[in-house]
C-alpha cells in the first residue's frame, strides 16, 4: 500500500492565483498553465491569442524543434495537444474554467517546425455546462488548412480541483485492490 511520503504531490497549487477565470497571461495575452506559468512561456509555442468581436479566437503559434516527430515536422501529440490548448482557451476568453471531456483531431497535412502558423477557434454551440469548440490550424501566409479539431469542453466553478484532490486522496486511502 501507498504511504503517505511516495504519494504524489502537487507541489503549489496557487499557480493560477485565486481566481482560475483569470489566469496569468503572457505579454502577448496567453493565458498560462500551471508548468507553463513555471516557466514563464507557453511551452508548445502559442506566442499570442486573442479574441476578435465575432466570437472567433485567434492564436499564433510556432511549433518548437523539440516536438519535432518525422524530419522537420510536428510529432502529431504537439498537434494534438495545440488543439487541445487553443480550442479550451475560448471559454477562458469569456472568463469561464472549463475542462476537456472530448476531442477529436484530423491531422490534414504536416505541421512545419520552426515556422508561424494560425489557429482559429470558435463555439459551435452550447448546450448546458457544454462548450461545444471547433478550430483549426493553418499555415502561414496562405492559410493552407493543416488540421482540424472539434471538442466538448465542460464548464467547472472553481472547486474542480479540490474535489478532485479529495477524490485522488480516497483512492489512496482505499489502498492497492
Ligand atoms: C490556462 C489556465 C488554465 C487554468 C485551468 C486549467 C484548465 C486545464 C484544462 C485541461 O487541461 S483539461 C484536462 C483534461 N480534461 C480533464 O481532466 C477532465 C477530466 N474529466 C472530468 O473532470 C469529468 O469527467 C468532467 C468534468 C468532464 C465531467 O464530470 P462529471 O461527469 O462528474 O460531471 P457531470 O456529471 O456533472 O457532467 C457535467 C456535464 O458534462 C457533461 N459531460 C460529462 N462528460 C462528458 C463527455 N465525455 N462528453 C460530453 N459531455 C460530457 C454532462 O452531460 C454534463 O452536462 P450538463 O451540465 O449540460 O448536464
Amino acid at each position: 500500500m501507498r504511504t503517505d511520503d511516495d504519494r504524489p504531490r502537487t507541489p503549489d497549487r496557487r499557480w493560477a492565483g485565486s481566481d482560475f477565470q483569470d489566469p496569468p497571461r503572457t505579454g502577448g495575452g496567453v493565458a498560462l498553465c500551471g508548468a507553463c506559468h513555471a516557466a514563464g512561456r507557453c511551452r508548445l509555442g502559442v506566442q499570442r491569442e486573442r479574441l476578435d468581436d465575432t466570437g472567433n479566437a485567434w492564436f499564433h503559434v510556432t511549433c518548437p524543434r523539440d516536438q519535432e516527430g518525422g524530419p522537420n515536422v510536428a510529432h502529431g501529440g504537439w498537434t494534438a495537444a495545440v488543439m487541445d490548448e487553443c480550442l479550451g482557451h475560448v471559454p477562458l476568453l469569456n472568463r469561464t474554467l472549463s475542462v476537456t471531456a472530448e476531442l477529436s483531431v484530423s491531422f490534414v497535412k504536416p505541421v512545419p517546425v520552426d515556422r508561424p502558423v494560425q489557429v482559429r477557434a470558435w463555439v459551435d454551440r452550447r448546450e448546458g455546462s457544454r462548450w461545444y469548440i471547433a478550430g483549426e490550424m493553418s499555415l502561414l501566409p496562405g492559410g493552407a488548412v493543416l488540421a482540424r479539431a472539434s471538442g466538448i469542453w465542460v464548464a467547472r466553478d472553481p472547486g474542480h480541483f479540490d474535489r478532485h484532490e479529495k477524490w485522488l486522496a480516497q483512492q489512496d486511502s482505499a489502498g492497492s485492490p
